[in-house]
């Protein structure tokens, strides 16, 4: 059995399906992304998940157990950061810590938390909140989020308004929990970044989960990409327009989503014949934002 799954869960604000038919599974020691537009209903999942919010139908189960607003039993092993813990400004994050593992009755190791979590006693341990930044602020947040030795950790948009800096340490954290058996449930709209984290992602769109798939799987459908700068590019995309290829402007560039049975020199070939200049050509996989996109947009088709 899968360490979280969840079974046809619906969530209605009052007609408004904010959830509907929701099914995935979390595994043991997997990193999941979460994915999908504005107002999809990532945050109604995760706060379903976590039992801060009830749902309408299905079943939720986390190890072994049902969880449901009333049953908060079941989140014993269970962390999330969703709303931003509370952050009391004339403490520090040592003092934090201390606050929250007194809230649970297991034994907490917090100089190895505080380790893990890359939270160092001298520079910032010691620090008063108030002091914080943003990345610190995300640490501190995660390190709470893992004070009860959770099996599975929601993170809601970890990433949010970290410095470059600061998002590549919190991947390389969750990343090290993961290698140690932490199970992650994650939305995050920097999907470069979550290419770059996720093992498996889960594709909601207007309530609904329209993909599931491990990330080697979601990129391997990806199509291959043709990359051409011409003397012409209006003219290139009238040409893909008259050939029905899927093509887009890109800064001086037309990217051309390969066709089908359709070769690199074909579409060269075609090119070439229409008497256009080819100054360079390229080709690339589609990356994890770009299929989403395309993913979203035949989505729309199928609902119209
Ligand atoms: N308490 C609520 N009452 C009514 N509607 C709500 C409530 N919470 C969420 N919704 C609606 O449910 C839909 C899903 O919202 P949700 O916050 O889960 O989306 P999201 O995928 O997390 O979006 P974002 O990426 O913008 O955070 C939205 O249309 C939102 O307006």
């Amino acid at each position: 059995m899968a360490l979280l799954e969840l079974r046809n869960v619906s969530k209605n604000f009052g007609h408004y399906k904010a959830m509907d038919q929701v099914s995935f599974n979390v595994e043991a020691g997997r990193i999941v992304g979460l994915i999908g537009p504005n107002g999809a209903g990532k945050s109604t999942t995760m706060r379903a998940i976590t039992g801060l919010m009830s749902y309408s139908s299905g079943d939720i189960t986390f190890d072994n157990q049902p969880v449901t607003f009333s049953n908060h039993k079941a989140l014993d092993k269970m962390g999330n950061l969703i709303e931003y813990p509370s952050i009391y400004p004339n403490l520090t994050a040592l003092d934090h810590l201390k606050l929250y593992a007194m809230e649970t009755k297991e034994a907490v190791n917090i100089p190895e938390l505080m380790h893990q979590t890359g939270i160092d006693g001298d520079k910032f341990g010691k620090r008063k909140a108030k002091n914080f930044s943003l990345g610190m602020k995300q640490r501190l947040g995660i390190a709470i989020s893992l004070v009860r030795n959770p099996k599975l950790v929601i993170l809601d948009e970890p990433m949010n308004g970290l410095d470059p800096q600061s998002v590549h340490d919190v991947r390389e954290l969750i990343r090290s929990l993961a290698d140690k058996g932490v199970s992650f449930l994650i939305s995050s709209h920097l999907l470069d970044e979550l290419q770059r984290l996720a093992d498996d992602l889960v594709i909601i769109n207007q309530g609904k989960i329209i993909k599931t798939a491990t990330m080697e799987e979601f990129l391997q459908n990806g199509q291959t990409q043709i990359l051409i700068k011409t003397n012409d590019n209006q003219a290139l995309l009238a040409l893909a327009q008259k050939y029905d290829w899927q093509a887009h402007r890109d800064g001086d560039r037309v990217i051309i989503n390969k066709v089908e049975g359709m070769t690199v020199q074909d579409v060269l070939a075609k090119v070439t014949e229409a008497k256009l200049e080819v100054k360079t050509i390229n080709t690339a996989e589609e990356n994890l934002e770009e299929h989403l996109l395309n993913l979203l947009k035949d989505d729309k088709k199928e609902e119209a």
